[in-house]
């Protein structure tokens, strides 16, 4: 697989964005504080952190010089979504997630707002089909026909149409997104270092496989927060991504 413009315009160490979902301010010091001496990991804040630590928190990280990725996932009118942005983008966060099922309005509206904020624009990134969520959820819980892959790769191309920079999908949807909307950034949750589906996660992958899939991006929470020594389960993760990157060719 060539590599893509998207591609190319990532750091190594943007390869793996931690997903710090951990319940405070002190806890986020505390995990973060065990990488004194490396370089800053790339870090994702979810709801659980922002609800927890707020706005000051992140502008605490960024002014510490972390990139930050603001999973907030957002779902609303478009005018909602747009002035929620307009305050996030004023955070300095470098990525914004936003639910590409809230249609192409409430897309173009978050791009609009985030344009705004000129040369400090944070990139957007549309979440397709949750990483939780199966075949049989999607069809017979929330009532969408069809499969999984399907939808997530009709969401990504309305999330293209609306000029997002990237989509979240699991490694099982990246080759078909590389395929369809390979100038948007491929960015992937639901890694399991053993590749089998466990805690909420359904569809997972291992890094290599999500990597030879064609995922960009690769977000990974519990198997380094849980982990026993997490600054050497995340350089490992990293090594086994730049490993698979070099695979890939
Ligand atoms: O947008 C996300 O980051 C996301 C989308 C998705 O489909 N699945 C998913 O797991 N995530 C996030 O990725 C992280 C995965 O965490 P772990 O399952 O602990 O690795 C969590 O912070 C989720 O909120």
């Amino acid at each position: 697989m060539s590599a893509t413009s998207t591609d190319q315009s990532l750091s190594q160490r943007e390869r793996v964005a931690v997903a710090l979902d951990v319940p405070s301010w002190q806890a986020a010091e505390a995990f973060l504080n065990q990488w004194q001496g490396n370089e800053k990991p790339f870090i994702k804040v979810g709801m659980q952190l922002f609800y927890a630590a707020g706005p000051g928190f992140i502008q605490e990280l960024t002014a510490a010089g972390y990139d930050i990725f603001l999973d907030v996932k957002l779902h609303d009118i478009p005018n909602t979504v747009a002035s929620a942005v307009r305050s996030l983008a004023g955070l300095g966060v470098k990525w914004i997630t936003l639910h590409a099922s809230g249609g192409r309005a409430m897309m173009e509206a978050a791009r609009e707002a985030a344009e705004e904020a000129g040369s400090q624009r944070p990139r957007l990134l549309a979440v397709t089909q949750l990483t939780s969520t199966d075949q049989e959820m999607l069809n017979h819980e929330i009532g969408i026909p069809g499969t999984v892959r399907d939808s997530a790769l009709h969401l990504a191309d309305l999330a293209q149409q609306a000029g997002m920079d990237g989509i979240v999908c699991s490694g099982e949807e990246a080759r078909g997104m590389k395929e369809s909307v390979g100038s948007l950034f491929t960015v992937t949750p639901g890694i399991r270092l053993d590749g089998k589906a466990s805690e909420d996660q359904k569809r997972v992958m291992t890094p290599e496989a999500a990597i030879s899939e064609g995922a960009d991006i690769l977000v990974v929470g519990r198997p380094i927060t849980q982990a026993e020594d997490p600054v050497a389960a995340y350089q490992s993760i990293l090594k086994r991504v730049e490993e698979a990157r070099g695979n890939r060719g």
